[in-house]
């Protein structure tokens, strides 16, 4: 017995919500049966940060630093969160997009250990208990993310290997909005895979076949949405990275009966639409008038349609009108209402064929080039994860069409994006209003330094989801997102030339909050808020974790 208590590490040096390692004081040490067990030093929260800021400095790779920082994570979350805070324009990139992408490519390989909950299809008996593990109450947890990685980023079917959306997406909750680190859970749908690399990696740690389909698919996220909300019932439920077919529907099933948010459709919608508000302040058009032209018309593209669209709705548009000021172009070219097989999420904005009939054609489609000349849009969305696909031709076509266009190439993550900033300035000769999904240098043109916004859900989905659970929000309301947006928009003052369409991420923990205000005060006004309180204000502050121990060691 003797022989296994000393070679054991001790169990406040394990729980990463409760190490502090060489910041343990003395008397700490004593009480937590931890002595001996440290170097001498006590240290301050602050050297130890400077401390792991060398050591990671010292990484040769963003997935070698993403390695470190990961295993830190696991090891003592307030001193990861802290250096994750105080360097947030750096670490974001490597924390998440765009390197959280290449390490769920190598996630089986990598793999140590991870907090995560894992659901098998295989094993729907093991749900409940595999939530029960966790030893979490009723009013214990605020938030759970879940994937079933069917559509990573715009990088596809990853499997098990997308467990590290789920995480990467806490963190940023964590880091950007303060959601309580112990109130939150990462999940993985194990469904298989359609990923013959990984089916056939020996390494490979998820369920080796197919992905199933159908009833049983469908079943499965049934049974995961009925045992969160039943263990779980204040929690938010958040949508990650699901594929096209099931994204859409899912959140549309579920919407009444669950508190239940999509990210890809409605996060990514609600950027969008902050990055419009802020381009029709330098444009001072109305968003009534905008044309949009979404090229890649999957779960991210179609759901800013409908946010755009909503927006018009609101702006005196009947929904035929606001619909009819959509153009959708993907694999097929412009979508038409003659085309076979439409999924649903298209064909709501399939152009009447007898419009489009005359318009010119290649290998029988109607390319983006074209849809661009004959639109005239004065929106540009990519989400087609295409490299390349906004071409020196379609970006000056695009400034034919109008004096400011919105350019806005969202594919992550940077191997996917349809064109970066620094090409599509100078063709647009300083004249598109751009913002992206992955972070970017300013790019100086003509005299005039232009900084890019980071239209990626990540500036949107942590303060939503803080002032959702401020409010205890049972629905996402329209009304919820729009009011996230315009939150977002507000802080950004547009009137100096190349004037970023979003805010810093360097002000992130700020802008949430003010997002997190709007949203709870929406939440309120839509009927849908179950927590009143005197100072919104003051509530969100209060509810913002900040990575510090806690007074008395042990305590978290
Ligand atoms: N910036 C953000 O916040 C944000 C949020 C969500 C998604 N995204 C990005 O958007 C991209 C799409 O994500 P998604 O979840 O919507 O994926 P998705 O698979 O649901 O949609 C992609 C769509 O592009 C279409 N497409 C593929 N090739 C095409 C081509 N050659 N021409 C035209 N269309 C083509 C597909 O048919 C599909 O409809 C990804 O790169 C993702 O990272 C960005
Ligand atoms: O995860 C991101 O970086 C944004 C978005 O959710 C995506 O799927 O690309
Ligand atoms: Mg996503």
């Amino acid at each position: 017995m003797n022989g296994v208590v000393t070679s054991t590490v001790p169990a406040a040096l394990c729980d990463p919500l409760r190490n502090r390692g060489t910041a343990f004081t003395h008397a700490e040490r004593e009480r937590l049966g931890l002595t001996g067990r440290l170097p001498a030093a006590v240290e301050t929260l602050d050297q130890q940060a400077a401390r792991a800021y060398a050591q990671l400095g010292r990484q040769p790779t963003d997935l070698a630093k993403y390695l470190y920082l990961d295993a830190l994570h696991d090891r003592n979350e307030t001193l990861y969160f802290k250096l994750l805070l105080d360097h947030l324009p750096e670490l974001l990139p490597v924390v998440y997009d765009p390197t959280v992408g290449d390490a769920i490519q190598q996630w089986s390989h990598d793999y140590r250990r991870s907090r995560a909950v894992y659901l098998s299809v295989d094993r729907p008996q093991d749900v409940r208990a595999s939530f029960e593990t966790l030893g979490l109450g009723p009013d214990d947890v605020d938030l759970i993310v879940v994937s079933d990685a069917q559509q990573i980023l715009g990088i596809g079917d990853w499997g098990v290997n997308g467990t590290d959306i789920s995480v990467g997406k806490l963190a940023v909750y964590t880091a950007a909005a303060g959601l309580h680190p112990e109130r939150v859970i990462a999940v993985n749908l194990d469904v298989g895979t359609d990923n013959q690399v990984l089916l056939n990696d020996p390494m490979y740690l998820g369920n080796r076949h197919a992905r199933v389909t159908g009833t049983a698919y469908d079943d499965f996220v049934a049974l995961y949405l009925s045992t969160a909300a039943e263990l779980f019932p204040r929690a938010l439920l958040h949508f990650e990275d699901f594929g096209p077919s099931h994204a859409r529907r899912i959140l549309v099933g579920n919407a009444k009966d669950h508190r239940i948010f999509n990210d890809d459709l409605q996060g990514t919608g609600a950027i969008v639409m902050a990055s419009v508000l802020s381009g029709l302040e330098v444009t001072r058009q109305s968003v009534a008038d905008q044309r949009l032209v979404v090229f890649g018309a999957g779960t991210a593209g179609t759901g800013i349609a409908d946010q755009i669209s909503a927006a018009m709705v609101r702006a005196g548009r009947t929904p035929e009108q606001a619909a009819s000021q959509v153009w959708l172009v993907d694999k097929d070219g412009l979508v038409s209402d003659d085309m076979d097989g439409l999924p649903d999420y298209q064909s709501a904005y399939a152009r009447p064929a007898e419009e489009v009939r005359d318009w010119p054609r290649t290998d029988g489609r109607i390319d983006l080039l074209t849809a661009v000349r004959q639109v005239r849009p004065t929106i540009l969305v990519g989400t087609s994860t295409v490299h390349g696909a906004f071409t020196q031709e379609v970006v000056e076509a695009l400034c034919a069409g109008v004096e400011r266009p919105v350019l806005l190439p969202l594919s992550n993550p940077g191997s996917r994006i349809e064109v970066m900033p620094d090409q599509a300035i100078p063709w647009s000769k300083g004249k598109a209003l751009m913002a992206v999904g992955i972070p970017v240098d300013p790019v100086t043109y003509d005299g005039t330094t232009y900084t890019i916004g980071q239209a990626n859900n990540a500036l949107l989905y942590p303060g939503l989801g803080l002032g959702a659970v401020v409010a205890g929000a049972e629905h996402i309301t329209d009304g919820m997102l729009l009011a996230a947006a315009t939150a977002v928009a507000g802080q950004v003052d547009v009137s100096e030339p190349g004037a970023s369409l979003l805010p810093p991420v360097r002000n992130l923990r700020a802008s949430s909050a003010v997002v997190a205000v709007a949203v709870a005060e929406a939440a309120a006004g839509d009927g849908v808020a179950t927590r009143t309180h005197g100072n919104l204000v003051q509530a969100v502050q209060d509810a913002m974790w900040q990575p510090a121990y806690a007074e008395r060691a042990g305590d978290r």
